[in-house]
């Protein structure tokens, strides 16, 4: 098998995805969290920027097919991967925000290759995969590691792994570099540059998105804007600093 990992291609190479939200709406616990989103758009690197709460992990699990809308259809290439969800694991990766809601095996190599198996590959050539991808990822060491001996960073970057070893069509990354150190951040970076399937990079820090496409703008549950993301950066930066001038906390809540 070809290793993704180390394959040349650029991003800007990948196979786009094509979104299709309409009229999406989700309430959770009681209140609205994403409201009236419509987006249509094909992307190989779509950026997801947004205030804290404005909704950007739940529309992370929403083209994951993980969570059903209360309102409207989400289409994923076309297909709706709540309802078809042999076509989601084929075809979506995500990656959570908090690697401790990902990680469910006690070693690193059982970790990686258990979505594999999943995808129906035999345990010897999942356990081979897992291997190549540690290599690829600078960490052939971690063969044999124990997860309870890693950091949170370092779980958080097996949980990337993981997914990236299964090599799916979207790759959904929420926040991937937090809690990486900077030499980490630029290997994962490089990485990510590699995978040539398309990625949906959800992040506070514009420096983050620099490499993407198209930049969606979630605020309060809806779209605030979306285009290239240079445009929709740069807008989203001039508005953060206004806010930040302000000496004004009630707007966290928001
Ligand atoms: N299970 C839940 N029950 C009730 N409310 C929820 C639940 N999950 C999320 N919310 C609320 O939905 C809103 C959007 O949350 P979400 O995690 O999607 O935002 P986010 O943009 O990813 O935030 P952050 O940048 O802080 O990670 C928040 O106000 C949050 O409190």
């Amino acid at each position: 098998m070809k290793d993704t990992l180390a394959a040349p291609a650029s991003g800007l190479s990948a196979a786009p995805v094509q979104l299709d939200l309409s009229g999406v709406s989700v309430r959770l616990g009681g209140r609205p969290v994403l409201s009236g989103l419509d987006l249509s758009l094909a992307s190989a690197r779509l950026g997801v920027v947004g205030r804290n709460g404005s909704g950007k992990s739940t529309l992370s699990r929403l083209l994951a097919g993980l969570i059903r809308p209360d309102g409207g259809t989400v289409r994923v290439n076309g297909r709706d991967l709540f309802a078809d969800r042999r076509a989601a694991l084929a075809e979506v990766g995500i990656l959570f925000q908090n690697p401790d809601h990902q990680v469910i095996f006690p070693t690193v190599i059982e970790e990686i290759a258990f979505g594999l198996t999943q995808q129906g590959r035999p345990r010897a050539e999942a356990e081979e995969v897992a291997r190549r991808t540690l290599a690829a990822f600078g960490v052939a060491h971690w063969d044999g590691a124990y997860v309870e001996t890693l950091s949170q960073g370092q779980r958080h970057l097996l949980c990337l792994m993981a997914v990236a070893a299964m090599r799916p069509r979207l790759m959904i990354l929420d926040e991937p570099f937090a809690g990486l150190d900077i030499p980490t951040r630029a290997q994962l970076r490089r990485a990510l540059g590699r995978h040539e399937g398309a990625l949906v990079h959800v992040s506070h820090d514009p420096d983050d998105l620099a490499d993407c496409d198209r930049v969606l703008w979630l605020d309060g549950g809806g779209v605030r804007a979306e285009g290239p993301a240079g445009a929709v950066l740069e807008a989203y930066v001039a508005e953060m600093t206004r806010a930040g001038e302000r000496d004004d906390l009630a707007d966290l809540a928001g």
